[in-house]
C-alpha cells in the first residue's frame, strides 16, 4: 500500500522535484569528503533515531559535556510533564477516577498547568507528581495508554522523580538515552571507527544523518539522500498496539511497514545498503509478557507459522513483514499503480537487507549490533554495491 505522506519518494516527476528540492547548502555539506561512509537513519517518528545518534555519541565521540547534560536535565523535567499531563487528562476521558479522593487537588494542578508544564518545578509541583503517580486510578490509565498518546520513558522518569526534583541533579547517560525529544530538520554526526585487521584495518570516518520521522518531516528527508552508503531503518515493534500521533486511525507499525516500502523502492535509494533495526524490543517483550497480543492489530498473525514462545513468534512475524516486501519487490513487483518503480528494480542487481533486533536505549546491545553493522557495511563497499 501506498502512503500519501511520502511525496518525494514517489515516481513521476520524481528527477524535478528532486533537483529542486535538493538543498545546495545541505550538498555541500555532504558531497565533499569521499572517504566517510554516509548512513542515513530513516524510521517513523518515535522508532529511536535519535537514541542511535545519542549511543554513537557514547561509543565512538567523547560522550555528553556538562553543559549538554544541565540542558537535557531542563527537557527530562519536560518530559515528566508531559507524561503525567497526558496521563491525568485521558482519565477523564477514559472514564478512570482517581482511587484515593485526596489526589484531587493534584490532579486539578496538573491539569491547570496545561500541556506546556508548571510556571515552576518547584518542590510542590514535584510533591504533585508523586502523588499522583502513586494513585491506583493513575497507574489504571497509565495501563491503557496504548490507547492515547504517551511518551515511551513515562514510567521510566515518572519512577526517578526524586532524583530529578534534586537542584543539583546531573542526568547520566541512561537517563539522556530516555529523554524524548522530537526532532525536527536534519542533524549530522560524525565519529571515527577502528577496522578489523579482517577487513582492511585502520581508521574509518562516518558521517551519519538523523531526520525527524514525523509525517511532517519526510519531506525534508531527500536532501540527504545523495550519497548515502547504508540506511538503518528504524521500526519501534513495541507500537504493534499504538496510533500514529499525527493521523488518530493509523496503526503505528502498519505506518512503519508501508513507509519501508516506500523507501525500499525508491529511485534515489537504490545504491545504498539497508539494515532494519526492530528496534524497542524490550518495551516489545513486557508488552507480551503482560498478555497483550498482536493478533487483534494484525490479523494475519493468526496463519502466521512460527515458532517459540509468544514473544519470539510475535517478533518474528514483526519481521516478516518486512522481509515479504523485499521479497515480494525483487524483480517484478504486485503494485500496478506506479510501473515506473518496475524498469528501476528490474535493471538492478537484486538488494540484499538486513535485520537486527535491538533495543536502543542498550549501550552493551547498540555496541554489539554496530560492530555487525559495521562489517556488513564494510562488505556492501567492497563489493561495489554501494556508490564508491
Ligand atoms: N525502552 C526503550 N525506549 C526506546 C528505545 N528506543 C528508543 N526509545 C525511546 O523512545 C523515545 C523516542 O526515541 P527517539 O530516538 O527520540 O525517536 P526518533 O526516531 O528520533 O523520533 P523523531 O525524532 O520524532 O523522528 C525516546 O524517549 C527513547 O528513549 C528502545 O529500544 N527501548
Ligand atoms: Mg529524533
Amino acid at each position: 500500500m501506498l502512503v500519501p505522506c511520502f511525496p518525494c519518494l514517489r515516481a513521476g516527476n520524481e528527477d524535478e522535484d528532486y533537483s529542486r528540492q535538493l538543498d545546495k547548502n545541505i550538498k555541500q555539506w555532504i558531497t565533499p569528503y569521499e572517504n566517510a561512509i554516509k548512513l542515513l537513519l530513516l524510521g517513523t517518528g518515535e522508532s529511536g533515531k535519535t537514541t542511535i545518534i545519542k549511543q554513537m555519541k557514547i561509543l565512538h565521540v567523547s560522550g555528553f559535556s556538562a553543559a549538554e547534560r544541565t540542558e537535557k536535565a531542563v527537557y527530562i523535567k519536560h518530559n515528566i510533564h508531559e507524561s503525567i499531563f497526558d496521563i491525568v487528562s485521558n482519565m477523564v476521558h477514559l472514564g478512570i477516577a482517581l482511587q484515593q479522593p485526596r489526589n484531587v487537588q493534584a490532579q486539578s494542578y496538573i491539569l491547570r498547568c496545561g500541556p506546556g508544564g508548571p510556571p515552576e518545578y518547584n518542590e510542590e509541583y514535584f510533591d504533585y507528581v508523586r502523588q499522583l503517580w502513586r494513585d491506583g486510578g493513575v497507574r489504571e490509565c497509565f495501563k491503557r495508554s496504548n490507547e492515547y498518546q504517551l511518551i515511551d520513558s513515562a514510567e521510566y522518569f515518572l519512577d526517578r522523580v526524586d532524583l530529578v526534583e534534586k537542584s543539583d541533579y546531573i542526568p547520566s547517560d541512561a537517563d539522556i538515552l530516555r529523554c524524548r525529544q522530537k526532532t525536527t530538520g536534519i542533524q549530522k554526526i560524525e565519529f571515527k571507527v577502528k577496522v578489523p585487521k579482517s577487513m582492511h584495518g585502520g581508521v574509518q570516518d562516518f558521517w551519519m544523518f538523523d531526520v525527524g520521522g514525523q509525517r511532517g518531516e519526510r519531506k525534508k528527508w531527500i536532501q540527504v539522500f545523495e550519497g548515502i552508503n547504508a540506511i538503518w531503518f528504524l521500526v519501534a515493534c513495541s507500537d504493534f498496539d499504538q496510533r500514529l500521533r499525527e493521523e488518530n486511525s493509523q496503526n503505528r507499525l502498519q505506518e512503519a511497514v508501508e513507509l519501508f516500502e516506500d523507501v525500499w523502492l525508491s529511485r534515489f535509494l537504490l545504491a545504498a545498503g539497508l539494515i532494519v533495526f526492530l528496534n524497542k524490543q524490550d518495551l516489545l517483550e513486557q508488552k507480551i509478557t503482560q498478555g497483550r497480543s498482536i493478533a487483534p492489530y494484525f490479523p494475519q498473525y493468526k496463519q502466521y507459522q512460527g515458532t517459540g514462545d509468544e514473544y519470539t513468534r510475535t517478533k518474528n512475524f514483526i519481521k516478516s513483514m518486512f522481509v515479504d516486501i523485499t521479497t515480494k519487490n525483487r524483480g517484478r513487483n504486485k503494485h500496478t499503480a506506479s510501473p515506473e518503480r518496475f524498469v528501476v528494480l528490474e535493471a538492478t542487481r537484486p538488494r540484499e537487507c538486513y535485520f537486527h533486533f535491538t533495543t536502543a536505549t542498550d549501550t552493551d546491545n547498540v555496541r554489539t549490533v554496530f560492530r555487525d553493522v559495521h562489517q556488513i557495511i564494510l562488505t556492501h563497499i567492497l563489493d561495489n554495491i554501494g556508490v564508491y
